[in-house]
């Protein structure tokens, strides 16, 4: 057993991990979840301390969900660092982590990162069973990421059945990945409820992700137009400078261009239902952007998502 295992319990197989929390369960603990895919930054640890708040024991899960990946994507490069995120999730007084090799059947031969959508079903004996919200799934990442939000309800279901958790913890930079699960945990009565946090930022306002480690320096700078595209947005439906979405589209989607990004999308939805909207104030208003900037390493780009709710009447739910 290593240091970090002895001060913090790392279970790798489902049946540890819940045996685990029965116990705390039996004794009354109140367990809560934090779903991770590792690298772990502040926003991550926010996410922890906000878990701290509303349970007595936190799990962290660290796991890079190949069914939320596309063959073109990158699951190969995602940073992976699990002994630098036990050491963090240690020391911001976490109880447990979830860290599983696999959560899917290991098909003979095939590696884990080849069960892939598309792939899943071609052997016989592979994961077949999946899990997806049909309609808030279908705008922005969904668009873009057809096969996105099937594999990260399918994993979320399964994490909450491993893990079985009062509360579970997210943050509002996915923001439509928290409402897409908001709406899974009420269609399929799950006994969890579901937290959505602010989103964490450096203190140039870029959006903490674990994909920023990947940007080159001059991405890295060119980058901060996404926040400055939505500070923009902030202050001009504040001001009452701008009255149609399509304007603040145009103008954060220039931003981006400007700057070196290819946009992936920039859009205005109902921040709650994510439906189209015609105005900015008859309701809160989402203003998501999705963009790519090239990768440190030339290999490709690195895809960055941010948002921010305008017209904000204090609705989070
Ligand atoms: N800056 C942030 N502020 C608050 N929560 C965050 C932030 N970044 C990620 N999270 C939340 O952490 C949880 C785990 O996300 P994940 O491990 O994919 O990290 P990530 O930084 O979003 O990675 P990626 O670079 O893949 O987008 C999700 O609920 C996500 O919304
Ligand atoms: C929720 C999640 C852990 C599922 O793999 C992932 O999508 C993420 O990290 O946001
Ligand atoms: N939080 C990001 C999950 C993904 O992009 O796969």
């Amino acid at each position: 057993m290593s240091t970090e295992e002895q001060e913090l319990p790392v279970f790798t197989t489902a049946a540890d991990m819940r045996a685990w929390v029965r116990k705390q369960k039996k004794s009354g603990r109140k367990v809560a979840l934090v779903p991770t895919m590792g690298y772990l930054h502040e926003g991550h640890l926010s996410l922890v301390k906000a878990a701290k708040e509303r349970a007595d024991v936190v799990v962290a899960s660290i796991y890079v969900n190949p069914t939320q990946f596309a063959a073109h994507e990158d699951f190969d490069v995602y940073p992976r660092n699990p002994a630098d995120d036990r050491a963090k999730l240690a020391a911001a007084g976490c109880h447990a982590v979830f860290e599983p090799e696999s959560l899917y059947v290991a098909v003979p031969g095939a590696s884990e990162g080849s069960n892939v959508v598309g792939r899943e079903t071609q052997h016989p004996d592979s994961h077949e069973t999946f899990v997806s919200v049909e309609r808030l799934q279908r705008p922005l990442c969904g668009g873009s990421r057809p096969h996105f939000f099937r594999g990260v309800c399918t994993v979320v279901t399964k994490l909450f059945h491993i893990c079985e958790p009062d509360v579970a913890v997210f943050g509002r930079k996915d923001y439509q990945q928290w409402r897409v699960i908001c709406r899974l945990v009420r269609d399929l009565d799950f006994a969890v409820e579901v937290v959505g946090m602010p989103i964490c930022r450096e203190a140039d306002g870029l959006a903490m992700s674990s994909r920023n480690a990947r940007l080159s320096a001059e991405s890295r700078e060119r980058a901060l137009c996404i926040s400055r595209g939505l500070a923009w947005a902030e202050g001009a439906v504040k001001e009452g400078a701008v009255s149609k979405p399509e304007e603040v589209a145009a103008h954060v989607r220039g931003l981006i261009e400007e700057a070196g990004g290819k946009v992936d999308y920039v859009e205005l939805l109902h921040a709650l239902n994510l439906g189209p909207i015609s105005d900015l104030t008859s309701q809160p208003v989402l203003l998501a952007v999705a963009a790519h900037f090239p990768a440190r390493d030339g290999k490709g780009t690195v895809r960055l998502i941010d948002n921010t709710v305008l017209n904000n009447q204090g609705e989070q739910q």
